[in-house]
This record gives structure tokens, sequence and C-alpha cells, in this order.
């Protein structure tokens, strides 16, 4: 039985880790087979990536984080999804067309680099208005160097055009999920209904 594959992206404060947790909790109380990860990663490779944004940059941050990406699908995506799991992974390809081409990287190189990736059943983009975004930031405090005051609205925007570049990728259109307007329970709710509808779809 293939499992399914979601993935939740968008920009720094959107509310990814959030809803992620609250699909693992409200997935497996429905009785869903679920596997909850992230990217980077939480293995070696992934935590340096994490952790070590203000070391690597550009293009060897980039091929760090596909290495990364590759070994995750190799060891622990895609042997979850053989058992039938839903998969639910906070950030995926589109953070590295956002992110990287913000650190200088061409789209081209970063497109080349992740076209072996294996492309999600449902991408979640979670977004909301960049102020709110802002806001968030300084009172929860900023994960990395990409999350610097003033960053909010360029990265809102570059999620928004990187859509049409997925979809040219071979990626599904995004599910959109406005954490501004929607509570998280709310989001899950709406995304836990997709999921069923593509799970009976077989
Ligand atoms: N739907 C929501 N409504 C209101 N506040 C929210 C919502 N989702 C998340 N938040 C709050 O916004 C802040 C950022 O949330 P979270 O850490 O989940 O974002 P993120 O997208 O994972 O961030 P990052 O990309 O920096 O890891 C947290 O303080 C969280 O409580
Ligand atoms: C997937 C991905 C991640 N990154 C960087 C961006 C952040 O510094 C961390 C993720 O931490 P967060 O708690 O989720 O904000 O990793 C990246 O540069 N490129 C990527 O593709």
């Amino acid at each position: 039985m293939p499992g399914l594959f979601v993935t939740l992206d968008g920009p720094g404060g959107a509310g990814k880790s959030t809803l992620t947790r609250l699909l693992g909790e409200r997935l497996a109380a429905a009785g869903h087979p679920v596997h909850i990860t992230r990217q980077p990663s939480d293995g070696p490779l992934g935590t340096l990536a994490r952790h070590q944004t203000a070391t690597y940059s550009g293009t060897a941050l980039a091929c760090l984080v596909a290495a990364d990406r590759y070994h995750h699908l190799d060891t622990e995506i895609g042997p979850a999804l053989t058992t039938g799991a839903v998969v639910v992974c906070d950030r995926y390809v589109a953070a590295s067309y956002v992110l990287q081409t913000r650190d200088g990287v061409p789209l081209d190189y970063l497109r080349h680099l992740n076209a072996r990736a294996t492309r999600p059943d449902l991408a979640v983009l979670v977004t909301a208005d960049p102020r709110l975004l802002e806001e968030r930031l300084t009172t929860r405090g900023a994960h990395s160097r990409f999350e610097h005051t003033g960053s909010s609205a360029i990265e809102a925007r570059l999620y928004e055009e990187t859509a049409a570049v997925l979809i040219e990728d071979g990626f599904p259109p995004y599910h959109r999920i406005d954490t501004g307007t929607v509570a998280p329970e709310v989001a899950a709710a709406a995304i836990i209904d997709r999921i069923s509808r593509l799970s009976s779809r077989g």
C-alpha cells in the first residue's frame, strides 16, 4: 500500500511547524498511520544545514540541503511511504527555490539539483500577511539568518512566484492556507479532508 506524501512550505513564521504537529496528532487520532518529519532532517547532514546557516551559504548550502533531502527520502520518507503512512514534511523543495535564490543561487541550477526529489501528492503553502509574519517572528525570535526584519514580504512573494515553477517541475498546485485568517485546528481539518479524498481515490 503506497502512502501519501504531504509537504508544507511557506515563509518563516507562517505556522508550518504548528500545523505539522497538529496534523500528526489529528491524523493519528483519526486512525491514519502517520509519519511527521521536517527538512532539513534531524540526521547529521540536516542538523548541519539547519544550525549552520551562518557558516554555509549560496551553492554550498544549496548542495548540503539537497544532499540531506535525497538521503532523507532514501532512508526515512521512502520507507515510511512504503508502509502506507501519510508522511507530513515541514519544508521541502519550495524552500530551496525560495531561500537559495535569495542566497544568490540561480533558479535553473536549483531545479536541476532537485529534479530527482520525489514529488508530493499534496503540496500546502502556509502563508499570512507579511506584517503579521514580521510580528510573529519578532515575538517568537528568528530561526536563521533568512528571517531578518523586513524579509517576510519578499519571502511571501517568492513563494507565490515559485508556485508556477513547481507545477512546471511536476509538483501539484499549492493548497493555500492563510494562517492570518484560519486557526490551526481549522487549517488541519481542511488538509485532513484533502488527504482523505486523495486516499479514497487510491
Ligand atoms: N494559524 C495560526 N494562527 C495564529 N498564530 C499562529 C498560527 N500558526 C502559528 N501561529 C504562531 O505563529 C508563530 C510561528 O509559528 P511556527 O513556528 O509554527 O511557524 P513556522 O512557519 O514553522 O516558522 P519557521 O519557518 O520560522 O520555522 C508561533 O508563535 C505560533 O504559535
Ligand atoms: C528545507 C530548507 C531549509 N533551509 C534552511 C532555512 C532555515 O535556516 C532552516 C529551517 O529551519 P526552520 O525552523 O524550518 O525555519 O533550514 C534552506 O536553506 N533550504 C531548504 O531547502
